[in-house]
């Protein structure tokens, strides 16, 4: 059969895919991958030529017909986005953006595309990137949009419930209000004591370090502050699991699995209609297997010993003080463990780094906050108490212009504007079902928001009073988000930064080992750092010594 008589059919046949497919957006990606390779083979059948060349050369015409449609409708003048700016080859496919996540690099690249293009931004084929500070309300406040499909795969299908981060709507109300009362101020004190355990620990280990003289050696701060963040979350998810800080190190490989876990669901997420289907293969899930059933034991665990000394906050999401009327089911307190585990160590141990790498890029500035430190507390046992940190204001404002340069969670995930009409948003129409991006480190180095030298680290900036020659736009500040889904444990976030690091300051002079501009473990460590959605950084070394 000559090939030209397959053309035409095949041709109309991937056309009439994309318009199915289109018009009934599938959920997961079995039907369409089912309905890709079994009509080919109905087509040569019906056509009476069944051979193996004849069907893949329909398959090829169809594949080609299908996606060369979707290429044409995505970059022509009738797709609903096509009023918006950005690069051709996000237009087209999903595939841009998943390169540029697997580089580490979105937060920079968003960045350019902004300072080209604008306030808003095409980003993807039904994806926009905003950075006007409007949208920060119009998006996540209230009246703003749900989380889009970006977060499904944070949730474990195999039970029968999500993770806070992953619920929309009542019910991620409800799940948040058992979380709420969990953080407030008498929870908060609680886990404090079991954070000033922690650091006594870190403590004690780099003062062996300096008596064996291996503070004059390099100290990987970065992996220390990780060992300090996952031991403290193991503690408060599942009443302790890791022991990295006494070990000096991940001894049973758990802190690889939930790293490596994270990572490869935030890639994943990027075309969660795919994840149904992968889970699907055996053995492709190993990595989040292995973290679930970390999450089944550890919770077991907890079950089996109870509260210790301090609550945790399993106790307070598994109500064992009884203020629900309904106790929520353990599986619910299992799913947000795991969620207590990713959310809160990384983003935390990166905020420790970014603040020493801060510090020790402006030793000035770090001479005033140790300062400070020796003026409020006489020792570094008090260190370890909340009740003085109102009066930390330099060492409040260098946190909190370090997390405004590093946002931890520097991009974030998308919101999506529900079916029916189109919204306006930073003044751009943006139709129904669009995917929306509104990225920290992008928005909190805009001159709009930050100014002037938004790219420089300026703790003054947040001590100032207010003036014509400087624009400092507190809503424009959204490290730990916004709105009802904002971080559930800003609270609890701001108590870790502001003890651990009074601490060392009170306790430590540091430098870095490499004292060089181009040092990637010191002064040009910045460049290490990688967003993929948690971030990722290279070794931080420093020198310790005691003070
Ligand atoms: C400096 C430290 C931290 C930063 C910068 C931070 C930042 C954030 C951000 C930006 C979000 C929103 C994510 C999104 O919408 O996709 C978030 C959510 C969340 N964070 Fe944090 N976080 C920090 C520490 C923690 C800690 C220590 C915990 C755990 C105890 C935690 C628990 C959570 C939870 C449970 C959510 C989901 C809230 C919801 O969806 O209602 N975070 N965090």
């Amino acid at each position: 059969m000559p090939l030209s008589e397959l053309l035409v059919p095949s041709t109309l046949l991937g056309v009439a895919n994309h318009i199915y497919w289109h018009k009934f957006e599938p959920e997961n990606a079995h039907y369409p991958l089912f309905a890709v390779l079994a009509q080919p083979l109905l087509l040569v059948t019906v056509l009476g030529k069944l051979t193996l060349f004849n069907t893949l050369a329909a398959e090829f015409f169809v594949i080609a017909s299908l996606f060369t449609s979707i290429g044409i409708y995505r970059a022509g003048p009738w797709h609903p986005l096509a009023h918006l700016p950005g690069p051709f080859a996000a237009r087209i496919s999903k595939y841009w953006s998943f390169k540029l996540l697997l580089s580490g690099h979105k937060h920079l690249v968003l960045k350019e595309l902004h300072e080209k293009y604008g306030d808003v931004v095409r980003t993807g084929p039904n994806e926009v990137s905003i950075v006007h500070a409007d949208a920060i309300r119009s998006v996540f406040g209230t009246g703003g949009f749900q989380k889009g499909p970006f977060y499904e795969p944070w949730s474990d299908p195999t039970l029968p419930t999500k993770a806070l981060l992953n619920l929309r709507g009542d019910a991620h109300a409800n799940r948040r209000r058992i979380w709420n009362r969990g953080m407030n101020s008498e929870g908060l004190k609680g886990f404090e004591h079991v954070l000033a355990k922690r650091l006594v620990i870190m403590l004690s280990q780099f003062d062996k370090m300096i008596a064996e003289g291996k503070g004059k050696s390099p100290v990987d701060l970065a992996a220390w502050f990780s060992y300090l963040t996952f031991d403290f979350m193991g503690d408060l998810a599942f009443g302790g699991g890791f022991d990295m800080l006494r070990d000096g190190g991940d001894k049973n490989g758990l802190w690889a699995i939930i790293k490596q876990g994270a990572k490869a669901t935030a890639i994943i997420a990027q075309t969660p209609w795919i994840v149904p289907t992968f889970n699907m293969i055996p053995g492709a899930n190993y990595i989040m297997d292995r973290l679930r059933l970390f999450a089944k034991e550890s919770a077991e665990r907890r079950i089996a010993t109870g509260a210790k000394e301090h609550k945790d906050i399993w106790y307070h999401l598994m109500d064992e003080e009884g203020h629900e009327k309904v106790k929520p089911p353990v599986h619910d307190v299992v799913v947000d463990g795991v969620l207590i585990i990713v959310a809160g160590s990384d983003t935390s141990s990166v905020a420790l780094s970014y603040f020493i790498y801060c510090m020790l890029c402006n030793p000035e500035l770090y001479a005033r906050a140790q300062a400070e430190v020796d003026s409020v507390y006489p020792d570094v046992e008090s260190c370890l108490d909340s009740t003085h940190h109102d009066e930390l204001k330099f060492l409040t404002a260098c946190i909190q212009e370090s997390l405004r340069l590093f946002p931890p969670v520097p991009t974030g995930g998308p919101r999506k504007i529900p079916k029916g009409d189109a919204k306006i948003i930073a003044g751009k129409l943006i139709p129904p079902e669009t995917q929306i991006y509104v990225p920290a480190y992008v928005i909190h180095r805009s001159p709009a928001n930050f100014a002037p030298a938004p790219d420089s680290f300026d703790p003054d900036r947040w001590l100032r009073a207010s003036s014509d020659a400087e624009t400092l736009n507190h809503a424009a500040f959204m490290s730990f988000s916004y709105g009802a889904a904002n971080c559930a444990a800003k609270h609890l976030a701001w108590r870790e930064l502001l003890m651990t690091l009074s601490a060392l300051l009170k306790r430590y002079n540091m430098k870095f080992v490499d004292e060089s501009p181009n040092a990637k473990t010191g002064r040009d460590w910045e460049s290490t750092m990688h967003d993929f959605f948690v971030t990722e950084t290279g070794e931080l070394k420093v020198e310790f010594s005691l003070r």
